[in-house]
């Protein structure tokens, strides 16, 4: 698979956040939250439903902006950017979203290749590149059916294809494992572990804890935990 690291050093900061909190409206959710993940470094995050995992993400990757604090990412500060800048800076982050949805219409190979089209590249110059992504995540047998056809294994394995497609240097994943087995859990856990070894900064919300545990055995990970709207960093050997 053709992946580019962009020029952020290893071990330099790719998200920071000092002092964030975030409120939908009603009350703070999140709070006092003081964070920096390096480059190339492999995160889970973790803590009970409504914790807000999903929200941290949301602030990781620009969608939603701290209602208060500051949060750089790629060394830049989130408030600081146009609409141009947020765009070109999400470019640099593949998300993996809980609901991992498709357009139905659409073959999977294509809505694979769906970021790549919304930027205005060319597929025709994409097709190896397309054609190595999905026999990496072993889909390439796959490639003209619908999404409604892929079991729960295959369309995780087809929004993680499509998260990395403009080789991002980071990867947010929320529960990827949700609905999948065991085996096929450790399938998808081996692909995020190779992309780290590429140099991407990975980062999963789950509740899987033989997740968290298998993983250990394969990258050096660590855990951070929210609860009572605060960040606790659990370390390496949860
Ligand atoms: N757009 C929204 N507007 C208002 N409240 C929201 C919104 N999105 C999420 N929430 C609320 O914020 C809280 C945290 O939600 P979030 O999805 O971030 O938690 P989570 O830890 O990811 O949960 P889960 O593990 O169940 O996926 C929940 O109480 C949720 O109802």
């Amino acid at each position: 698979m053709v992946c580019r690291v962009r020029a952020q050093g290893k071990g330099e900061p790719v998200i920071e956040l000092t002092d964030v909190a975030y409120s939908y409206g009603d009350g703070e959710l999140l709070g006092d939250m003081t964070l920096s993940l390096p480059t190339g470094s492999f995160y889970f995050l973790t803590g009970p439903s409504g914790a807000g995992k999903t929200t941290l993400l949301k602030l990781c990757y620009g969608e939603l902006l701290p209602t208060a604090g500051h949060l750089r990412l790629f060394d830049q500060d989130v408030r600081s950017l146009d609409r141009d800048g947020i765009a070109e800076m999400r470019r640099r982050i593949g998300v993996v979203h809980q609901d991992c949805q498709f357009l139905d219409h659409l073959s999977i190979a294509d809505n694979i290749a769906l970021p790549l089209t919304v930027a205005g590249h060319s597929l025709a110059g994409e097709q190896q590149n397309l054609a190595e992504l999905m026999n990496w995540v072993g889909l390439r047998d796959r490639a003209d059916a619908l999404p409604p056809e892929l079991s729960g294994g295959e369309r995780q394995r087809a929004a993680l294809a499509r998260a990395v497609i403009m080789s991002p240097d980071v990867i947010l994943a929320d529960e990827p494992t949700g609905n999948i087995d065991w085996e096929m859990s450790q399938r998808l856990l081996q692909l995020l572990v190779e992309l780290n070894r590429m140099g991407k900064t990975v980062v999963i919300a789950t509740h899987d804890m033989s997740l968290i545990r298998a993983a250990k055995t394969q990258v050096q990970s660590r855990v951070l935990r929210i609860a009572g709207r605060r960040i606790q960093q659990a370390g390496a050997d949860l």
